[in-house]
């Protein structure tokens, strides 16, 4: 729990404290998926993440698609009583897919749902493979998706035309200069529906309910909103500088992940016996790097149990070292300003 050695296991990846997830995890989210993978070939697979998700990415690319998707999909919640669970995870799972396979994404969608649902509850559960059990249908799911999206990649190149998408980035881009083979492409698509899926649900769930709770904070985020609508016509797309000034905005997602605790902890595992803090930790030990209690810390943030979104306009708390909201070190979340992007636009649109 203690701040300093949690940061010092997240920033010794190569002194050998490796990602040490779950066995039904790793089988379910693919060989080639980022967690399962180490040193060159990790460095490789985030890159290609990367050049799918980076601020630059965004700001040319997936911007105004992530506003397009948010416009349509939320406009189906108008005069309805909604289940704000159910309705932020389908959307967090259909937004990451539009921007995969913009034009396919509605027409797989209703097959797709079930099967990646069934492979995240597969993800999380005891790795015995007898049918009926989480993780026997979580692999079912598994080998469904990769059909799934194998007969997509290919029809995607028959029909030789081009879409402005990742798929299409992946596939054609000259720009692109990570080449995967299929496997890793497919667990690649696998790795960005499956990590901003629950992470970007629950926060756009969650700040529902601490916005509710304080109307002051509420009507900050509107007003920070209602100067970015004034310049623009309503059918106007966002444009990245507006996105930009969304100070506010930003500052209630990281209080909402940090009160909220959307990720309770990080997994590592030793790769040899270790000396930590004067304790022998023997090859193969799991670490759990519990930082839900630094998110509560009052050293770090004064009056930890209140939803304050204004201590994240103070300089210096985002880059903290001792934020671990995205996690740190070398696997410090790549999807950071892909997700803050898509939960900013959500509340931008449904607030
Ligand atoms: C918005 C809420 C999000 C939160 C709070 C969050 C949090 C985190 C944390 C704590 C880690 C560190 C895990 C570790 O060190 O083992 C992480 C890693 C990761 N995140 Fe996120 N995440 C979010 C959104 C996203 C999104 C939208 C994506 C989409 C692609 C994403 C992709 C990843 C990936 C691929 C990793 C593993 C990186 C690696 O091992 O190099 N995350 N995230």
């Amino acid at each position: 729990m203690d701040p300093g050695l949690n940061r010092h296991i997240l920033v010794n990846e190569s002194k050998g404290l490796v990602p040490g997830y779950p066995q039904s995890m790793l089988d379910i989210l693919g060989k080639c998926n980022i967690a399962a993978v180490h040193g060159c070939t990790h460095k490789y697979m985030r890159g290609a993440l990367l050049a799918l998700i980076s601020p630059t990415m965004i700001k040319d690319q997936l911007l105004p698609k992530i506003d397009d998707f948010m416009r349509s999909h939320i406009s189906k919640w108008d005069n309805k009583i909604i289940d704000i669970k159910q309705k932020t995870k389908e959307m967090a799972f259909l937004s990451s897919l539009t921007q995969i396979a913009s034009v396919e994404s509605v027409s797989v969608s209703q097959e797709f749902m079930p099967e990646f649902f069934k492979l995240v509850l597969g993800t999380l559960s005891l790795p015995i493979n007898f049918p009926n059990t989480n993780y026997y249908l979580g692999i079912q799911a598994r080998k469904n998706i990769k059909s799934l999206l194998r007969k997509l990649v290919e029809e995607r190149i028959a029909s030789g035309r081009t879409h402005h998408d990742m798929l299409d980035y992946l596939l054609y881009s000259e720009k692109n200069k990570y080449k995967l083979n299929d496997e890793e492409m497919i667990d690649l698509i696998i790795t960005i529906l499956y990590s901003g899926y629950e992470t970007v649900s629950t926060t756009a769930m969650m700040a529902i309910k601490y916005l509710h709770d304080h109307p002051k904070a509420l009507e900050e985020l509107r007003k920070e909103h209602t100067e970015i609508r004034k310049k623009r016509r309503p059918e106007d797309p966002i444009d990245y500088n507006d996105y930009k000034s969304m100070c506010f905005t930003h500052a209630v997602i990281y209080e909402t992940s940090r009160l909220a605790t959307i990720v309770n902890g990080i997994l590592r595992k030793t790769t040899k016996d270790m000396g930590i803090n004067g304790c022998v930790i023997p090859k193969g030990w799991r670490i759990y790097v519990y930082t839900r209690e630094n998110n509560y810390d009052p050293c770090l943030y004064a009056d930890p149990y209140t939803f304050n979104p204004w201590r994240w306009l103070e300089k210096g708390l985002e880059n903290s070292n001792y934020s671990f909201i995205f996690g740190g070190g070398t696997r410090q979340c790549p999807g950071k300003e892909f997700g803050l992007a898509e939960v900013s636009l959500y509340f931008f649109i449904t607030l």
